[in-house]
């Protein structure tokens, strides 16, 4: 691995000579996520190929816009059944779009993905209170490749299993973007634990209410 381009001296400051990471074309690749950086980076996971995580991607006020534009759709003002979920086809809300937009698909999904029109056509926002979380699972296979989970509110951690044994954990915190394909999408269940309280590299983290955004594309045949 060459260390001559300006993007290494800057890693070669932030962890010093003898860090363990290696930089391919501006994508950190960690060999051990302890150490992930808290400032913007694209981080592909070096375990759960297809994996990369955006870590603080989306800006505070993008944030902001992003919860105030859901608040404003009422989705989980709730009269009814399944008001923790709320689902979109079609055509995605502006914000969506935008959202979509800041993504850095080229680094993260091989170019037939990151090149499709439109990337994604469906939504969900899940809204999760103190505590709840996800079941382990792998997305719908009605969905294409190239899936996009971005975190708002509270931290929590998201664990990907594979064939019921190996683990890997990443702690998404608001403003930090997932985006899975390959064996990250097919091959690796995701899901958060319902707990009050996360544990991550032994600090306690309380759970708040969340919310994230999920953006897929349904396959033709399903469209
Ligand atoms: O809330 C999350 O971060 C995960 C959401 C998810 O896995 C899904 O919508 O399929
Ligand atoms: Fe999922």
């Amino acid at each position: 691995m060459a260390r001559s381009r300006p993007l290494d001296q800057v890693f070669l400051q932030l962890f010093g000579p003898e860090s363990d990471e290696e930089v391919e074309c501006g994508v950190y690749v960690f060999k051990s996520l302890n150490r992930v950086l808290d400032s913007r980076s694209i981080i592909r996971h070096p375990t759960v190929t297809g994996l990369t995580l955006c870590k603080a991607w989306v800006s505070k006020d993008f944030q902001a816009s992003v919860l105030a534009a859901v608040a404003a759709e009422g989705w989980f003002e709730g009269h009814g059944m399944s008001t923790n979920q709320a689902m979109r086809f079609g055509g995605l809300p502006e914000w969506a779009v935008q959202l979509a937009a800041l993504l850095p698909v080229q680094q993260a999904f091989p170019a037939e993905i990151a090149s499709r029109q439109p990337l994604f056509d469906q939504l969900i926002a899940n809204s999760y209170q103190p505590g709840e979380g996800i079941k382990a699972h792998i997305d719908l296979l009605r969905f294409a490749d190239g899936i996009c989970i971005a975190s708002f509110c509270s931290p929590a951690i998201m664990h990907f299993t594979r064939d019921g044994c190996q683990r890997q954990s990443l702690l998404l915190e608001p403003g930090d973007v997932l985006l899975l394909c390959g064996e990250a999408r097919y091959a690796w269940e995701h899901g958060i634990d319902s707990c009050q309280e996360d544990v991550w590299q032994s600090r306690k983290i309380k759970r708040a209410r969340r919310m994230s955004v999920t953006l897929r594309k349904l396959l033709p045949q399903h469209a």
